[in-house]
């Protein structure tokens, strides 16, 4: 079947029964892919607006985002000159990869290979940790994690672990045993990057360095080890849908590639580079800085490679009681601010409304004039 015929041939009062089946089947996008299929089932295709964007752009030059060298961090010289690039990145690309951030290549690659070891294991242990449940917290694996916000299905896997605050932490006994020394490390290693950089990003907008910090944003950590298994029809489905983060996040890709961040209106790749961490910032950010830094569109696209992209992402939070608001210390008659005072109780409001445009929520808390 030509894939046109394809998604012609959709009949949409099917989707929820097919969904229905996946879900109780709990055998992930992974135990699909393996099941030999050679297209893929109709929940997954995305409609023709979508898929005619995943085609690579003509554009002969290749644009890539900002690559960091975070050495000598401690020169004050060298210092304020990355405080000026990363300022320069986050306004401009919402995104940055950073290399010499102190993690040694040998624990990311670890980590790597945790996260597909995970993956890797048999169908009946990993359905014992498939959940659907948004509100459920601790340890978590499923499909489409991103449902909430895609309506469609998409072409991948996850485990999620929580890890702070204390009460949606995930116990320890949950936490599978084949990746529990790599989270660990993975929580730590990536908070420390996140620290640093929260440092820059906080003096580059001309506030105390511990700002980020003191405002709560390593109160709510998750972890997040993706799968995006084989697809045999890439073009007609993506891994993960276009969105905007929350807050901080660190990530940590494997060499499959596919994440894209949207600039100028073009979907440029996130080359894998050896032991590189990919940094971007989400909505909250955004307000906080009073649109100083840009919280950016990205998604994964679905690939044919059989070897699986891997990431494992860290997202730092404010709590749920936590307000925000454009930081007092940067505004001026001239520079008023753009958003007006609000909740991450408002903000997660939105976030699991379903069928949201990924810029809602700043619309939304937008001061209009
Ligand atoms: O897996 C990736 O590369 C992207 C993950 C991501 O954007 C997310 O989990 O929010
Ligand atoms: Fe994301």
């Amino acid at each position: 079947m030509a894939a046109t015929d394809q998604i012609a041939a959709t009949p949409t009062y099917d989707l929820a029964k097919e969904f229905k089946e996946f879900e109780e089947s709990k055998m992930g996008v992974k135990g699909l892919a393996e099941s030999g299929i050679t297209s893929i089932p109709n929940m997954f295709i995305h409609p023709p607006e979508v898929l005619s964007t995943l085609k690579k752009p003509t554009s002969h030059t290749k644009k890539a985002i900002p690559l960091i060298d975070l050495s000598n961090l401690n020169v004050p010289t060298k210092r304020q000159q990355l405080v000026e690039q990363i300022r320069e990145a986050t306004s401009s690309w919402g995104f940055f990869q950073v290399i010499n951030h102190g993690v040694p290549l040998s624990v990311l690659n670890e980590i790597i290979d945790a996260i597909k070891a995970f993956h890797d294991q048999p169908h009946e242990v990993k359905a014992k940790l498939y959940n659907r449940d948004n509100d459920k917290q601790g340890v978590m694996y499923q499909s489409n994690y991103d449902l909430y916000r895609a309506k469609v299905a998409t072409w991948h896997d996850s485990l999620t672990i929580w890890t702070a605050p204390e009460e949606k932490r995930g116990k320890e006994e949950d936490i599978p045993e084949i990746c529990k020394k790599e989270m660990a490390a993975w929580e730590s290693h990536s908070s420390k990057v996140a620290e640093i950089l929260l440092e820059l990003l906080s003096e580059g907008l001309g506030a105390e360095a511990e700002r980020f910090k003191k405002l709560g944003f390593f109160d709510a950590r998750l972890l997040v080890g993706h799968c995006y298994p084989y697809c045999p029809q890439p073009d007609l489905t993506v891994g993960l849908k276009p969105h905007t983060d929350s807050g901080f996040t660190v990530l940590l890709q494997n060499q499959v590639g596919g994440l894209q961040v949207k600039h100028c209106d073009e979907w440029v790749d996130v080359e894998p580079i050896p032991g590189a961490l990919t940094i971007n910032i989400g909505d909250i950010i955004q307000i906080i800085s009073n649109d100083n830094y840009v919280s950016v569109e990205h998604r994964v696209l679905a690939k044919a490679s059989k070897e699986p992209r891997i990431s494992a992402v860290a997202f730092f939070n404010m709590n749920t009681n936590a307000g925000f608001e454009p930081l007092p210390e940067i505004l001026s008659s001239d520079k008023p601010a753009i958003y007006r005072k609000s909740t991450m109780t408002e903000f997660l409001e939105s976030f699991y409304s379903k069928g949201l445009d990924s810029k809602y929520f700043l619309k939304k808390v937008k001061i209009v004039n």
